[in-house]
């Protein structure tokens, strides 16, 4: 299959000439070589010593780039992982190498290594002019080559997968080994070869304290200054052939899929009786304080919010992937808090559906520790993904994504599953009906859940209770029923869908007033003077006997039903949704009535 570029097809005429230059005064050297080297005459093969030379290098690349390998994988997890100070600083000063002539390099190690010091005396000074020292010369100089480009690689992963793994009750160093390095093997991959191909190349660092046994380009060195530049072709040609082998193996594409296994029946796991949850969380990242509690443990539960309220921070306390602040999440009247996420029996499914790169769909809904695989084809065939089981994840849509990360979650029978906006990735239709279908699946399969959403349509779709966030704080929470029909502010009325927010006043008599029209009685609901007041779309009627007259703004056709926005005498502005609603235009006069159940009423602020 054809890669596609990022970048647009056609580029600026003057980059390609640009991209051109470079690419010929790189070339350029290697090909007028290839061309000396073509010809007939003595290159140089039957030197003595260019073999013994060639396999100290080879071997000595490849003894430094395992040990870089063993502990720069580590070390570059750690820097791309840590926020701190010192691994900040760590980060800085591991590139030094790089900056360092390699000369300088061989100085600097000789003070460590070096005749004298107390490691080069504890070795009998066989650290210098050896096999060892030409290895500790390689390591030095070309260690940050494999160290930057695993961190960059580590930098690049979804932190959502580490999450997702967690959940599922994998342990840290299985996360590290089966998840982080398998995603990030591409990077690391072709760091490892710039490693390789730096340490073979060392001369700098390796003349100064190692000069024997000679490495290829000592050996250069010294068959240059002997008898001149003939006799270098041999070497010259070898490392060549060597760095171009190396690069190839580099580019090899690492086999993506395994063949598929024969799927086990699928089994019906049994339907489990819906566990309660509750949390109290109380964190902060940054300059964020998120303060999120339930009041009573629910089975079925929205956070409700604006993007940025700090809903995924709720989700990622309650799985235990959030280390700092204070957390208490219990579930069927079981304190969970003290457990690590991998052992709190709580699935989380987050936004988008992260999914395990390079893994099949068969191999991700296999994946959580104790997950059962006929029960995981159910869920697979349950879901309507079974056929797609041989898939890796960028061979999937939205869509399926999102309901083999379900999969993926349900077949551990978690108590509890956390989604992340489950289903805002996805367009109308296809949302409907995913909505839909987890609906039932919360009815039939008793499924307790948490799921974060700014759409208040899902709240109450996949909830009983909600949660209305804004800021990092709780603005009213409840049956989303209650809510929904008496939020305690505009903030919350506008977040649970309620458009429109109007200045009135109530007055002695008890009515409701915007401007010159009185809107409806409000006789005994404890608010005077000042107000500010919103109606629900369906509480307003276009109604020739209506009492409250007033301008058609706008009209909006949804083919069945129909928006029609009001100004009131007065100034304030209602809107009607209807099928009924009679053929209006922008700019006629209307009448309109409105049924004080729909209407909210909050003081207006000082
Ligand atoms: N590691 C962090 N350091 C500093 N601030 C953070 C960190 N993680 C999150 N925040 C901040 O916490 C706030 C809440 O983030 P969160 O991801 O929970 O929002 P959200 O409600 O899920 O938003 P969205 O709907 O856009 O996903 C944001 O203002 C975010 O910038």
């Amino acid at each position: 299959m054809a890669r596609r570029s990022p970048l647009p097809a056609g580029s600026p005429r003057a980059l390609r000439w640009l991209a051109a230059l470079l690419a010929v005064y790189l070339l350029g050297p290697i090909v007028a070589f290839a061309v000396r080297f073509a010809l007939p005459g003595d290159h140089g093969f039957s030197e003595p010593g260019l073999w013994s030379a060639f396999a100290t290098s080879v071997l000595s690349a490849t003894v430094a780039t395992a040990i870089i390998f063993a502990l720069g994988v580590p070390l570059a997890w750690w820097l791309a992982a840590s926020d701190s100070r010192i691994s900040r600083i760590a980060g800085v000063l591991v590139q030094l190498p790089l900056a360092l002539p390699p000369v300088m390099s061989g100085i600097v190690l000789v003070y460590v290594i070096g005749p004298y010091t107390p490691l080069g005396t504890l070795f009998g000074d066989g650290l210098t002019d050896s096999f060892a020292g030409v290895v500790i010369a390689q390591t030095f100089v070309a260690a940050p080559f494999l160290v930057i480009g695993a961190r960059s690689a580590f930098r690049g992963l979804d932190p959502a997968l580490d999450a997702v793994a967690a959940s599922l009750g994998h342990r840290p160093w299985a996360r590290f080994v089966r998840v982080a390095l398998p995603a990030a093997g591409d990077g690391i991959r072709a760091a490892l070869v710039l490693t390789w191909l730096r340490a073979l190349g060392e001369y700098g660092a390796t003349a100064l304290i190692a000069y024997h046994p000679y490495t290829l380009p000592v050996f250069v060195n010294v068959q240059f200054q002997g008898s001149g530049l003939p006799t270098t072709q041999a070497p010259t040609a070898l490392a060549l052939g060597v760095a171009v082998v190396a690069i190839a193996i580099g580019l090899v594409p690492v086999r993506r899929r395994r063949a598929p296994a024969p799927l086990p029946s699928p089994r019906e796991p049994d339907p489990t009786v819906a566990s309660t949850i509750g949390f109290d969380i109380a964190l902060r990242r940054g300059a964020f304080r998120l303060s999120a509690a339930t009041g009573r443990p629910g089975r079925r539960i929205a956070v409700l919010g604006p993007s940025g309220a700090g809903k995924t921070l709720t989700l990622r306390a309650i799985a235990g992937l959030v280390d700092a602040g204070s957390n208490h999440v219990d579930v069927d009247g079981h304190d969970v808090s003290p457990h690590p996420a991998e052992s709190r029996s709580i699935g989380y499914v987050a936004q988008g559906g992260a999914l395990l790169p390079r893994r099949t769909v068969w191999q991700q809904v296999t994946f959580g520790v104790g997950a059962d695989p006929a029960a995981a084809h159910w869920w697979l065939e349950t879901l309507g993904v079974a056929e797609l089981a041989t898939r890796l994840p960028d061979e999937l849509s939205g869509g399926q994504r999102q309901r083999v990360a379900l999969a993926q979650a349900l077949s551990r029978a978690p108590s509890v599953i956390l989604l992340d906006e489950p289903f805002s990735a996805l367009d109308g239709p296809i949302r409907d009906e995913l909505r839909a279908e987890f609906r039932r699946l919360q009815r039939d399969r008793g499924l307790s859940t948490v799921v974060v959403t700014h759409d208040p349509e899902e709240a109450a779709y996949l909830a009983d209770d909600v949660i209305v966030l804004d800021e990092g704080r709780v603005l009213q929470q409840g049956r989303v029923a209650d809510v929904y029909r008496a939020p305690v502010s505009p903030r919350v009325a506008g977040l649970v869908g309620i458009r429109g927010v109007n200045a009135g006043s109530v007055g002695d008599d008890g009515i409701l007033r915007a401007g010159s029209s009185a809107i409806v009685p409000w006789h005994d609901r404890g608010v005077r003077d000042r107000v500010q007041w919103a109606v629900r779309p369906e509480a307003v009627r276009l109604d020739p006997d209506g009492h409250i007259a007033g301008v058609v703004v706008d009209v909006i056709d949804l083919g069945g039903a129909r928006v029609v926005e009001v100004r009131l005498d007065g100034g304030a502005v209602v809107t009607t949704k209807s099928l009924d609603a009679a053929s209006v235009s922008p700019g006629d006069a209307c009448a309109v009535s409105i049924d004080s159940a729909g209407i909210s009423v909050w003081k207006a602020p000082d």
